[in-house]
């Protein structure tokens, strides 16, 4: 199948508990609970995203017709260097266009594979980082992984009905907008509260990456 992309670019992964890590970063262009338009938003799933993921007009972006033209792109991204290669697949929603021949290709070329998603679409098997971040009133598909991040705070979406999933790492991560301030002291009394969550901040956007 063809892979709509709608930017690629080398970064370190901002959140969680990869923060730091230097990764290839593929957005895949759409959505499943938002179109991607402001004049929806108000009347989406998921009302709060922070990313363009419209197209494919970003840097690197396009359409990849193989699978294997699109891991060889992640390879020129990433440069000659063959230690510690690592994608995160994120968008829009990746497990919309995420398959297992792109997959077994990112393999092929030596990556450790990360994906970032909502949780609405089951992963199909051979990720090695799945990151779900679950929305409220979205309905949960992917339970297992090695990261949950939800952000905080969600009306309607209570972190305790989320702890007991099989996931190795609870994150907080507070909701950035207007509120961000408010919503990051929210989220340090919480973990303060409750201790098996931990706090997810965005840090490329303090230093200014991609
Ligand atoms: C843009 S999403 C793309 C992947 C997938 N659709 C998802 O929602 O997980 C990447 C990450 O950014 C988080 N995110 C989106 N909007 C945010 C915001 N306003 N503040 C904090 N995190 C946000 C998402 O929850 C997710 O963890
Ligand atoms: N540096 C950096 N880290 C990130 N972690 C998750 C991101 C995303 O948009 O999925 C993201 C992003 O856009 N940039
Ligand atoms: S599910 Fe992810 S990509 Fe889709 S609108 Fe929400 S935060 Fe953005
Ligand atoms: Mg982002």
């Amino acid at each position: 199948m063809a892979y709509a992309v709608k930017e690629m670019f080398k970064t370190l992964q901002g959140e969680g508990a990869q923060a730091g890590r230097a990764a290839v970063f593929c957005r895949f262009a759409g959505c499943n609970l938002w179109s991607g338009r402001e004049a929806d938003r108000a009347t989406a799933d998921c009302r709060f995203c922070d990313t363009d993921f419209v197209g494919m007009d970003g840097a690197g972006g396009g359409r990849f017709s193989t699978a294997d033209a699109l891991a060889a792109a992640l390879a020129r991204v990433w440069g000659e260097d063959k230690g510690r290669r690592f994608v995160v697949f994120t968008g829009g929603e990746p497990l919309l266009q995420l398959d297992a021949a792109v997959i077994a290709a990112a393999h092929g070329h030596g990556f450790e594979i990360a994906v970032e998603t909502n949780g609405t679409v089951a992963a199909p098997a051979g990720i090695d980082w799945i990151c779900m971040s679950p929305k409220a009133g979205a309905p949960l598909v992917q339970r297992q992984g090695q990261e949950l991040k939800l952000v905080f705070p969600q009306p309607g979406l209570d972190p305790e009905t989320l702890a007991g999933l099989d996931f190795a790492h609870f994150f907080l991560q507070p909701m950035d907008g207007p509120d961000r301030l408010r919503h990051t002291e929210a989220a340090v009394a919480y973990c303060l509260a409750h201790p098996r969550w931990r706090l997810s901040l965005q840090t490329h956007k303090m230093i200014g990456i991609p």
